[in-house]
């Protein structure tokens, strides 16, 4: 049994096995500004997810949240497919996302509920059918984010940040067998993005994570960057993130200095890197 074995556990290293699949799977959107009235915001991509932490990264507008959503069915791969643990998200959506956990980048997109307890309550309903012992376990859940005296004011009143932990305590409160977080810290400060950084690294489930934050991202077992809807390096984190970081800064450079349009043949002001793909987890 090796080092990774013991961290995860016979059952889920089986279904690490498994993983997520992407299938020559590509999404295009309806965009009546451009000729045909369709543009793709993910190019046709491949690939067999395996690794317990797997980070994403790549500038605004590229095409990572897409990516993010297809592994719980949130979208549909207008070609391709997309199976979690051998299940295809187009055919088994809602078991799929039993399995999935999502955490959105917007908390306000993920909760639904007058109050922190109340939603968490909610995310427990399935796994605790006993109202006394949900209510205790969502209480724990809450104080483990820090949100112990807030759990019966409105949602409204939280912070951007108390949101963001709510939200993501609701996902994890439920154990899902794998974690999906869409930049789950862009609200938090140093402190709580530690905390949750740490506890992402530690949590025996598969977890994707798409961030912007490099020294995070750093620390996966695999790092996908996706600019301008292409997967344009898969594998060793450090490699790939000295490479993005290099673009980046030179693209923010050109926008600094005026030449953004020489720089951005790819457009939102990204660099056009299709030439520097990288193939393969390392
Ligand atoms: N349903 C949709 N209809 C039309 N365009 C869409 C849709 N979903 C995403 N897009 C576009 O696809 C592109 C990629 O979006 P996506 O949210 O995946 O980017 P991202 O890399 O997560 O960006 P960010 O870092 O800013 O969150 C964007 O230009 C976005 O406007």
């Amino acid at each position: 049994m090796t080092d990774r074995d013991r961290t995860t556990g016979a059952h889920d290293r089986a279904g690490l096995d498994e993983g997520l699949e992407l299938d020559a799977a590509e999404v295009r959107v309806a965009d009546p500004s451009v000729p045909g009235g369709v543009r793709t915001i993910l190019h046709p991509v491949s690939l067999r997810l395996t690794e317990r932490r797997v980070a994403v990264v790549g500038p605004n507008g590229s095409g990572k949240s897409t990516l993010a959503r297809l592994l719980n069915g949130l979208v549909l791969p207008t070609s391709g497919s997309v199976r979690v643990r051998g299940l295809d998200t187009r055919r088994d959506g809602a078991r799929v996302r039993s399995v999935v956990g999502f955490v959105f980048s917007d908390p306000d997109a993920q909760l639904v509920m007058p109050t922190p307890l109340e939603d968490v309550l909610l995310s427990l309903r399935r796994h605790e059918r006993d109202r006394a012992r949900r209510e205790t376990r969502a209480r724990e859940v809450l104080a483990r984010f820090g949100l112990a005296d807030r759990a019966d004011v409105s949602v409204h009143a939280l912070s951007g940040g108390q949101k963001q932990l709510l939200a993501l305590a609701g996902v994890l409160a439920t154990e899902p067998e794998v974690l999906v977080c869409d930049e789950p810290t862009t609200l938090l400060d140093l402190r709580w993005t530690a905390h949750v950084d740490a506890l992402l690294a530690g949590l025996p489930q598969q977890v994707v994570h798409v961030t912007h934050d490099l020294a995070a991202a750093a620390t996966a077992d695999r790092l996908l960057v996706v600019e301008d809807g292409h997967v344009v390096h898969d594998g060793d984190p450090a490699a790939g993130i000295a490479a993005y970081r290099e673009r980046m800064l030179a693209s923010a450079h050109a926008l600094a200095t005026g030449h953004a349009g020489a720089a951005s043949a790819a457009g939102d002001g990204q660099v056009d890197v299709r030439s520097t793909t990288t193939a393969g987890p390392a």
